[in-house]
Protein backbone atom coordinates (compact mmCIF):
# COMPACT_ATOMS: atom_id res chain seq x y z
CA UNK A 1 0.00 0.00 0.00
CA UNK A 2 2.14 2.72 -1.13
CA UNK A 3 0.06 4.53 -3.66
CA UNK A 4 0.55 7.84 -1.92
CA UNK A 5 2.88 10.99 -2.91
CA UNK A 6 6.46 10.57 -1.89
CA UNK A 7 8.30 11.84 1.12
CA UNK A 8 9.33 15.35 0.61
CA UNK A 9 11.81 16.74 3.77
CA UNK A 10 11.62 20.40 2.11
CA UNK A 11 7.69 20.52 1.95
CA UNK A 12 7.94 18.79 6.09
CA UNK A 13 10.56 21.86 6.53
CA UNK A 14 8.61 23.98 5.32
CA UNK A 15 5.90 23.32 7.55
CA UNK A 16 7.88 23.51 10.96
CA UNK A 17 8.41 26.90 12.73
CA UNK A 18 11.19 27.61 14.60
CA UNK A 19 10.06 30.01 17.63
CA UNK A 20 13.91 31.37 19.38
CA UNK A 21 14.43 31.45 23.14
CA UNK A 22 11.52 29.49 24.03
CA UNK A 23 10.50 28.46 26.66
CA UNK A 24 13.48 30.17 27.61
CA UNK A 25 16.36 31.92 26.39
CA UNK A 26 19.15 30.24 24.37
CA UNK A 27 16.30 27.19 23.39
CA UNK A 28 15.65 27.27 19.48
CA UNK A 29 11.69 25.15 20.21
CA UNK A 30 10.93 23.73 16.75
CA UNK A 31 7.24 23.87 16.43
CA UNK A 32 5.02 21.13 14.86
CA UNK A 33 1.49 23.01 15.26
CA UNK A 34 2.17 24.47 11.80
CA UNK A 35 2.49 20.91 10.36
CA UNK A 36 -0.73 19.69 12.01
CA UNK A 37 -2.39 22.29 10.17
CA UNK A 38 -1.45 20.88 7.14
CA UNK A 39 -3.16 18.03 6.31
CA UNK A 40 -1.53 17.05 3.36
CA UNK A 41 1.57 17.28 5.34
CA UNK A 42 0.40 15.17 7.77
CA UNK A 43 -0.80 12.45 5.72
CA UNK A 44 2.54 12.76 4.31
CA UNK A 45 4.41 12.19 7.51
CA UNK A 46 1.52 9.26 8.55
CA UNK A 47 2.38 7.67 5.48
CA UNK A 48 6.20 7.80 5.37
CA UNK A 49 6.32 6.03 9.56
CA UNK A 50 3.26 3.58 8.47
CA UNK A 51 5.31 2.08 5.36
CA UNK A 52 8.58 1.99 7.14
CA UNK A 53 7.14 -0.26 10.15
CA UNK A 54 4.61 -2.18 8.20
CA UNK A 55 5.42 -5.87 7.96
CA UNK A 56 7.78 -5.37 10.64
CA UNK A 57 6.54 -7.96 12.99
CA UNK A 58 6.55 -4.82 14.92
CA UNK A 59 3.79 -6.10 17.86
CA UNK A 60 2.97 -2.28 19.45
CA UNK A 61 3.54 1.17 19.07
CA UNK A 62 4.37 2.88 21.78
CA UNK A 63 3.60 7.01 21.64
CA UNK A 64 5.30 9.33 24.29
CA UNK A 65 3.35 12.28 26.34
CA UNK A 66 2.19 14.55 24.55
CA UNK A 67 3.12 15.25 21.02
CA UNK A 68 3.84 11.60 20.69
CA UNK A 69 0.51 10.79 20.62
CA UNK A 70 -0.43 12.59 17.39
CA UNK A 71 1.82 10.69 15.53
CA UNK A 72 1.59 7.19 17.68
CA UNK A 73 -2.79 6.99 17.57
CA UNK A 74 -2.55 7.13 13.60
CA UNK A 75 0.56 4.32 12.76
CA UNK A 76 -1.16 1.94 15.81
CA UNK A 77 -4.36 2.37 13.65
CA UNK A 78 -2.89 2.27 9.81
CA UNK A 79 -0.80 -0.94 11.12
CA UNK A 80 -3.68 -2.07 13.32
CA UNK A 81 -1.55 -2.13 16.03
CA UNK A 82 -2.22 -2.03 19.42
CA UNK A 83 -0.66 1.94 21.28
CA UNK A 84 0.79 1.85 24.45
CA UNK A 85 1.07 5.37 25.96
CA UNK A 86 4.05 6.47 28.17
CA UNK A 87 2.62 9.31 29.88
CA UNK A 88 4.17 12.32 32.47
CA UNK A 89 3.84 11.06 36.19
CA UNK A 90 -0.20 10.89 37.63
CA UNK A 91 -2.29 10.35 34.66
CA UNK A 92 -2.71 6.56 34.44
CA UNK A 93 -5.22 5.19 36.66
CA UNK A 94 -3.94 1.54 37.03
CA UNK A 95 -0.56 -0.11 38.50
CA UNK A 96 2.20 1.98 36.79
CA UNK A 97 5.90 1.43 36.38
CA UNK A 98 7.77 4.49 36.81
CA UNK A 99 11.23 6.22 35.88
CA UNK A 100 12.99 9.76 36.48
CA UNK A 101 15.12 11.57 33.14
CA UNK A 102 16.60 14.82 32.62
CA UNK A 103 15.17 17.17 29.60
CA UNK A 104 16.74 19.81 27.75
CA UNK A 105 14.73 22.09 30.18
CA UNK A 106 14.32 20.35 33.14
CA UNK A 107 13.39 16.92 34.71
CA UNK A 108 10.82 14.61 34.27
CA UNK A 109 9.04 11.46 34.88
CA UNK A 110 7.64 8.61 32.71
CA UNK A 111 5.13 6.25 33.28
CA UNK A 112 3.46 3.02 31.71
CA UNK A 113 0.37 1.00 32.64
CA UNK A 114 2.16 -2.35 34.34
CA UNK A 115 -0.25 -4.33 32.33
CA UNK A 116 0.57 -2.52 28.87
CA UNK A 117 3.31 -4.65 27.29
CA UNK A 118 3.93 -8.47 27.84
CA UNK A 119 7.50 -10.67 27.44
CA UNK A 120 8.70 -10.49 24.06
CA UNK A 121 6.78 -7.41 22.57
CA UNK A 122 8.15 -5.44 19.56
CA UNK A 123 7.60 -1.59 19.99
CA UNK A 124 8.34 1.26 17.77
CA UNK A 125 8.59 4.34 20.11
CA UNK A 126 7.79 7.20 18.53
CA UNK A 127 7.84 11.26 19.32
CA UNK A 128 7.74 14.31 17.45
CA UNK A 129 11.73 15.66 17.98
CA UNK A 130 14.72 13.51 19.84
CA UNK A 131 16.76 16.49 22.19
CA UNK A 132 18.97 14.87 24.63
CA UNK A 133 17.08 11.32 24.06
CA UNK A 134 16.01 11.45 27.68
CA UNK A 135 12.48 10.85 27.20
CA UNK A 136 12.99 8.07 24.77
CA UNK A 137 15.80 6.48 26.95
CA UNK A 138 13.07 6.43 29.71
CA UNK A 139 10.35 4.92 27.51
CA UNK A 140 13.17 1.86 26.87
CA UNK A 141 14.09 1.35 29.99
CA UNK A 142 10.30 1.25 31.12
CA UNK A 143 9.67 -1.66 27.98
CA UNK A 144 12.63 -3.34 29.20
CA UNK A 145 11.88 -3.53 32.64
CA UNK A 146 8.54 -5.14 31.27
CA UNK A 147 10.33 -8.19 28.79
CA UNK A 148 9.98 -6.06 25.68
CA UNK A 149 12.59 -4.71 23.22
CA UNK A 150 12.23 -1.24 21.18
CA UNK A 151 12.91 -2.12 17.53
CA UNK A 152 12.96 1.32 16.11
CA UNK A 153 12.40 5.25 18.06
CA UNK A 154 11.21 6.88 15.41
CA UNK A 155 10.52 11.37 15.23
CA UNK A 156 9.88 13.86 12.78
CA UNK A 157 12.85 15.97 14.07
CA UNK A 158 16.11 15.12 15.55
CA UNK A 159 18.34 17.99 17.18
CA UNK A 160 21.78 16.13 17.22
CA UNK A 161 23.79 18.94 18.54
CA UNK A 162 21.40 17.70 21.85
CA UNK A 163 23.18 14.35 21.26
CA UNK A 164 19.90 12.50 21.77
CA UNK A 165 20.09 10.39 18.76
CA UNK A 166 24.06 9.47 19.55
CA UNK A 167 22.88 8.25 23.11
CA UNK A 168 19.95 5.68 21.21
CA UNK A 169 22.89 4.52 19.21
CA UNK A 170 25.09 3.98 22.02
CA UNK A 171 22.44 2.37 23.91
CA UNK A 172 21.73 -0.09 20.88
CA UNK A 173 18.53 1.61 20.19
CA UNK A 174 18.03 2.14 16.01
CA UNK A 175 16.57 5.89 15.49
CA UNK A 176 15.13 7.43 12.62
CA UNK A 177 14.53 10.75 11.73
CA UNK A 178 12.59 12.62 9.20
CA UNK A 179 14.47 15.88 8.73
CA UNK A 180 17.08 17.27 11.68
CA UNK A 181 18.51 20.76 12.54
O1 LIG B 1 14.86 14.15 23.79
P1 LIG B 1 14.33 14.87 24.99
O2 LIG B 1 15.34 15.78 25.60
O3 LIG B 1 13.74 13.94 25.98
O4 LIG B 1 13.22 15.86 24.49
C1 LIG B 1 12.21 15.51 23.61
C2 LIG B 1 10.88 15.53 24.28
O5 LIG B 1 10.58 16.85 24.73
C3 LIG B 1 9.32 17.25 24.20
O6 LIG B 1 8.29 16.92 25.05
P2 LIG B 1 7.84 17.78 26.29
O7 LIG B 1 8.34 17.08 27.51
O8 LIG B 1 8.21 19.20 26.09
O9 LIG B 1 6.29 17.56 26.32
P3 LIG B 1 5.01 17.71 25.38
O10 LIG B 1 5.11 16.67 24.30
O11 LIG B 1 3.96 17.40 26.36
O12 LIG B 1 4.95 19.10 24.82
C4 LIG B 1 9.19 16.46 22.94
O13 LIG B 1 7.85 16.35 22.52
C5 LIG B 1 9.81 15.14 23.31
O14 LIG B 1 8.86 14.31 23.99
N1 LIG C 1 14.07 22.47 20.87
C1 LIG C 1 12.91 21.84 21.02
N2 LIG C 1 11.88 22.12 20.20
C2 LIG C 1 10.70 21.49 20.35
N3 LIG C 1 10.47 20.60 21.29
C3 LIG C 1 11.46 20.29 22.13
N4 LIG C 1 11.55 19.42 23.15
C4 LIG C 1 12.79 19.50 23.66
N5 LIG C 1 13.52 20.38 23.01
C5 LIG C 1 12.72 20.89 22.04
Amino acid sequence: MTNHSKFDEERLRSLIRAVPDWPEAGVMFRDITTLLQDPQGMRMVHNTFADRYRDQNITHIGALDARGFLLGAPLADALGLPLVIFRKPGKLPAETISVEYTLEYGKAALEVHKDALTENSRVVLIDDLIATGGTLLAANTLIERLGGKVIEAAAIIDLPALGGSAKLETAGIPYFALTSY
